[in-house]
């Protein structure tokens, strides 16, 4: 609530004309019943039609006057609500963008999404409604209800008994049908996850002709969503015979006791009719003050999700400065006694890593299928922080390194390749603002990716759809390497991004790395032994622990893993002739 009244702070003064003009409007709809009731005991009872004619323009007159503020009233409270709603989504991509992978992966993509959204949107039209209800609504109840002991103060009476009677029903209702509701809201968010999923994965699900297995996924949370809507839709359906019951027999008691009070003398034929619509017109505002606080429940309840997304810290602290770096060293990177365990998970996957690195060698690192590769190049930019040991850059502990200028230095091409929308040339600056159209070409050419732009029209103006589903995914593979390569990093991680490549094209993408990035560290990623086996030394992983590090010529003499994983793509007598 605190988060949501500071966005709110900066439009104090429109979160206060809103719901005044909504209590001014309120007033001119309490002057209405007097208004009817002067009309029929002076206008029709004498049938004067011109006092009626004056009546009736008086009531258009005061519908024009309730109609000018509600729509200022509206027009505020929308305003503060898009408005706020708009910083708090802007504030909480800005956070998300400042998390880490670890706090990402806890939280799920999907699940972030729908904070930005629908979870926002809610709250923005929380605010609205609120804006717009919370005064007058109960302006009206109240309001009415004194207008009719001005009226008639013992027929009034047939008030006091019936408004705490509507209350009564109404609160029930909400307070059975709230807590559903919030069920509901969850049951929506699955509904929508799997949605998410189905689409980003929808060539997958055909490509396994999963569709009706997805189908009757979605099927079963769908209905449970639909079935829990209508429960929770019948409950609430019984406000409006409920509440009419009670009405219906106040207006009764209100036609008795009016009827006798009129033959007596001491009230008049409009008078009735006058507390007759007060009574219609407090049943008409606590339905809409049900409504509302149905309605803040679930603004509340997204409010709190969207705050649990506020209140994560980046698990990744910066530290201070990069003072200590050692210049003179030839050892660029140590993994002393490294661990690794995800959050959540109970097996570490990386055990006991040690290997050094030294500056502008090409480090392989292979190993199977979940045997820790991705992890172990993801610690050294602290995508994730190690669960022990430490990795140090020139002698310093990364962790004391300014996070900023360390994964300035890095390059990394992650295993999908991501493209933004937007122009190629966007797309290449990404690593460096600055860089011109000759070293993005440099970078184009080592990656083999000048082709796929000679190719278009429009050269590096070519326009990159979203997720650069224009391209095939060896053309991405190649532009997000060449990307990397335009920073000219002092560490290149390539992650098994040249997997969508052909043999030649991933045998010349090495040839060029190794003759145009003398001074880079490069990180070869891979599960073939033909892309790492000319690198200065290889590491060998094995279900997360280092099984050897060496040359090709070594660990194929002494790394039973990597004598497996060279026997399974080469044949035996490459082998032999390479040991
Ligand atoms: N975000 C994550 N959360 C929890 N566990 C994870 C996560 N990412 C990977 N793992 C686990 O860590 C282990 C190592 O995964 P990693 O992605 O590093 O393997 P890899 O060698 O790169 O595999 P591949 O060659 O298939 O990409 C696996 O057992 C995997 O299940």
């Amino acid at each position: 609530m605190k988060r949501l009244l500071g966005y709110l702070k900066d439009y104090r003064c429109r979160t206060v004309i809103a719901p005044l003009f909504k209590c001014l409007e309120a007033c001119f709809e309490l002057l209405v019943p007097l208004v009817v009731a002067d009309m029929i005991d002076n206008g029709i009872r004498r049938a004067d039609n011109a006092y009626i004619l004056r009546m009736a323009g008086l009531l258009v007159l005061l519908a024009l006057i309730g109609l000018t503020c509600s729509i200022t009233a509206q027009y505020f409270a929308a305003n503060v609500a898009i408005r706020a709603g708009t910083s708090m989504r802007k504030d909480l991509f800005r956070h998300i963008l400042s998390l880490e992978y670890t706090d990402i992966d806890m939280e799920g993509t999907s699940t972030l999404i729908i904070r930005m959204t629908s979870d926002v949107n809610q709250v923005q039209t929380g605010v609205n409604m609120f804006l717009r209800l919370f005064m007058r609504s109960p302006f009206i109840v109240f309001g009415a209800m004194i207008m009719a002991f001005t009226v008639d103060k013992e027929a009034a009476m047939t008030f006091v008994v019936t408004i705490p009677a509507l209350a009564v029903i109404v609160f029930a209702v909400m307070l059975c049908s709230m807590p559903l509701y919030k069920k509901v809201q969850k049951q929506l968010d699955k509904v929508m996850l799997i949605t998410r999923e189905n689409l980003l994965g929808v060539r997958v699900v055909r490509a396994f002709n999963r569709q009706q297995n997805e189908k009757k996924e979605f099927k079963n949370e769908n209905d449970f969503l639909v079935s829990s809507q209508v429960f929770v839709g019948k409950i609430s359906a019984l406000l409006n015979p409920l509440t009419y019951i009670v009405v219906n027999l106040a207006v009764i008691l209100l036609l008795y006791i009016g009827g006798k009070r009129v033959d007596t003398g001491s009230l008049s034929q409009g008078q009735v009719v006058a507390l007759v619509n007060y009574m219609l017109q407090i049943l008409t505002e606590l339905i809409k003050l049900a409504d509302l606080i149905i309605l803040m429940s679930k603004a509340s309840a997204c409010l709190s999700r969207i705050n649990t997304v506020f209140d994560i810290r980046p698990s990744v602290k910066s530290g201070e400065d990069s003072v200590g770096i050692n210049t003179q060293t030839e050892e660029l990177l140590v993994f002393d006694k490294v661990s690794f365990s995800y959050a959540g998970s109970k097996e570490p996957s990386l055990k006991n890593v040690n290997f050094s690195v030294k500056a502008g060698d090409t480090i392989g690192v292979i190993g199977g299928t979940g045997s820790g590769k991705t992890t172990l190049v993801n610690l050294i930019p602290r995508f994730y922080d190690v669960t022990e040991g430490e990795i140090r850059f020139k002698g310093v502990p990364i962790k004391n390194l300014n996070l900023e200028e360390l994964r300035r230095r890095i390059g990394v091409v992650p295993q999908k390749a991501v493209l933004f929308k937007g122009m190629l040339r966007e797309n290449m600056k990404w690593g460096k603002k600055d860089a011109d159209d000759t070293e993005i070409r440099k970078a184009l050419e080592i990656a083999q990716a000048a082709e796929i732009v000679e190719k278009k029209r429009d050269g590096l103006d070519m326009p990159v759809e979203q997720n650069g589903r224009n391209l095939s995914g060896g053309q991405r593979q190649r532009l997000t390497i060449a990307r990397a390569l335009v920073r000219q990093p002092e560490i290149l991680i390539l992650d098994d991004s040249a997997s969508a490549l052909d043999f030649a094209t991933d045998a010349a993408l090495r040839k060029a790395i190794r003759e145009n990035t003398e001074n880079m560290t490069v990180f070869l990623v891979s599960q073939r032994a033909a892309t790492v086996k000319n690198a200065d030394k290889i590491v060998v992983l094995d279900d997360g622990k280092i099984a050897g590090v060496g040359t090709h010529r070594e660990l194929l003499t002494d790394c039973p893993v990597y004598q497996e994983i060279c026997l399974s793509q080469f044949s035996e007598e490459e082998v032999m002739r390479h040991a």
